[in-house]
């Protein structure tokens, strides 16, 4: 996706109620980590209900010039051949990861851990995103910042180490990318790589590794934290993984049921690790209707199909210990609290300036916009709710700044709102959640 490419502008509207049965596409923190274990592992991984959605096939295609073969089957089912771990060969041509953070990020982390050179570039939006905070243990475990752009930005000529150095590294911001580079050069490593968290972020790194045979210890570590123990240079062996749908895409129609009077969804097979679950727990204390039916669990991730009944909500405030496990929702979850009766509080959001876009400024605007009072408050949104006195306005059209859940989440917004809601921008919505607008427009929403 090119930030010069044609805008793709598009509007939604009320409508009737929304109903039926969807599965939102793969989850993409699952897909990245099952392409890129794929690629270190001796063997084939065979990889069912993959995300096709920009970020993944960027990270797909890296994983091909790094050596591996990787194949796509059938509908969401790609095989992937590895190189074992340490093994990548030196890419032909730059790895170019789109719009995408989580594909940059692991792929320098297992790029570090191999005695190759890479060149990591992106768009303009991952061009603006901090780098450092990756580079940094990195090249504490022996790999090379060759040349970078001003400020350790994109692009990156990154150098890998023969043997990486094992090390103990406490992230000094709760990030999950920043957590799986680390153990992704680990990997490599002759000893054992920590690495410590003050606020657990998501884990499927973790879990996904123990999937490929690799030993690795999860504590606690702190009130929020975990200590994480890896034993490096183990051999990976390639296995199947069934990828969930998507928590963070679940969100929009999610929401969107909440908020369209009358509707009723059943949102099918949703990954429920709870280290995700964040806006689901937000959601029901603001007094959602959301059932989760038929848990299950594969692979060492927990799934279940969710029904969302159209709720009266009520404002809540949300505390910082939870922004890791719902970090990519606050943008929709401002949409659910405009429609909610009272204030909502969000603390805690300094990292969402540092996403595709700066979030919480463009949430802000996305709300003014469209008649919603917004403040932002140093790192806390304070989002004051219509309910009860209407619904918001709406009316307005959202710069969506290359950002995915911007566009998204301004679109859920237009459906319940009194007049349609416009984003300058849809293009960027591929990146993430491929047919996002057919799945809606399939539950009775007017988008176009
Ligand atoms: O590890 C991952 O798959 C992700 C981690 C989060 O980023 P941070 O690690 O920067 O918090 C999240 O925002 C991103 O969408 C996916
Ligand atoms: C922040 C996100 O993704 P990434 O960091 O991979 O670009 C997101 O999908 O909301």
């Amino acid at each position: 996706m090119s930030s010069t490419a044609a805008l793709m502008p598009l509007a939604a509207r009320g409508a009737r109620p929304l109903t039926g049965c969807v599965r939102v596409p793969g989850d993409k923190s699952i897909s990245h980590r099952a392409l890129i274990l794929g690629a270190l592992a001796v063997g084939r991984t065979t990889v069912t209900g993959l995300l096709e959605g920009e970020d993944v096939l960027a990270t797909g295609k890296a994983m091909s010039l790094l050596g591996a073969t990787v194949v796509r089957t059938g509908p969401g089912a790609w095989s992937v051949d590895g190189v074992g771990v340490g093994g990548f060969a030196p890419p032909p041509e730059t790895l170019d990861f789109g719009n995408s953070g989580t594909g940059c990020r692991l792929v320098m982390g297992a790029v570090a851990g191999c005695p190759v050179t890479a060149v990591f570039d992106g768009d303009a939006s991952l061009r603006r995103r901090p780098m450092r905070r990756i580079l940094d243990p990195l090249v504490r475990m022996g790999a090379t910042v060759v040349q970078a752009a001003e400020g350790d930005r994109l692009p990156v000529w990154l150098a890998g180490a023969r043997d990486p150095l094992p090390i103990v590294y406490a992230t000094p911001v709760p990030s999950a990318q920043v957590k799986s580079a680390v153990l992704l050069a680990g990997l490599a490593a002759p000893g054992e790589t920590v690495v410590i968290e003050s606020e657990a972020t998501r884990d499927h790194t973790e879990k996904m590794l123990a999937h490929f045979g690799a030993t690795l210890s999860v504590v606690p570590d702190g009130p929020h934290g975990r200590r994480i123990t890896l034993s490096g240079q183990p051999e990976l062996a390639g296995a199947a993984v069934v990828v969930p749908a998507d928590p963070s895409s679940a969100a929009f129609p999610l929401v969107a049921a909440l908020l369209v009077p009358g509707s009723d969804v059943i949102l099918e097979n949703v990954m429920t690790n709870p280290l995700r679950t964040g806006l689901i727990t937000t959601l029901r204390e603001m007094g959602a209707s959301i059932e989760a039916v038929d848990g299950r669990e594969d692979g060492g991730e927990a799934m279940a199909d969710l029904r969302v009944r159209f709720s009266d909500l009520v404002g809540v405030e949300v505390p910082p210990e939870r922004a890791p496990a719902m970090i990519d929702e606050y943008p929709v979850l401002a949409v659910a609290a405009a429609f909610a009766r009272g204030t909502t509080v969000m603390r805690g959001l300094k990292e969402l300036r540092v996403k595709e876009s700066d979030r919480l400024a463009a949430t802000a605007d996305l709300l003014r916009v469209n008649g919603v009072p917004v403040e932002i408050s140093g790192d806390d949104m304070i989002v004051e709710g219509v309910g009860g006195r209407g619904r918001p306005p709406g009316g307005g059209t959202v710069a969506t700044h290359m950002d995915h859940r911007i566009a998204m989440s301004a679109l859920v917004m237009g459906l319940a709102s009194e007049k349609p809601v416009a984003v300058d921008d849809a293009a960027f919505i591929a990146t993430s959640f491929p047919g996002f607008v057919e799945t809606m427009r399939g539950l009775g929403a007017d988008i176009g």
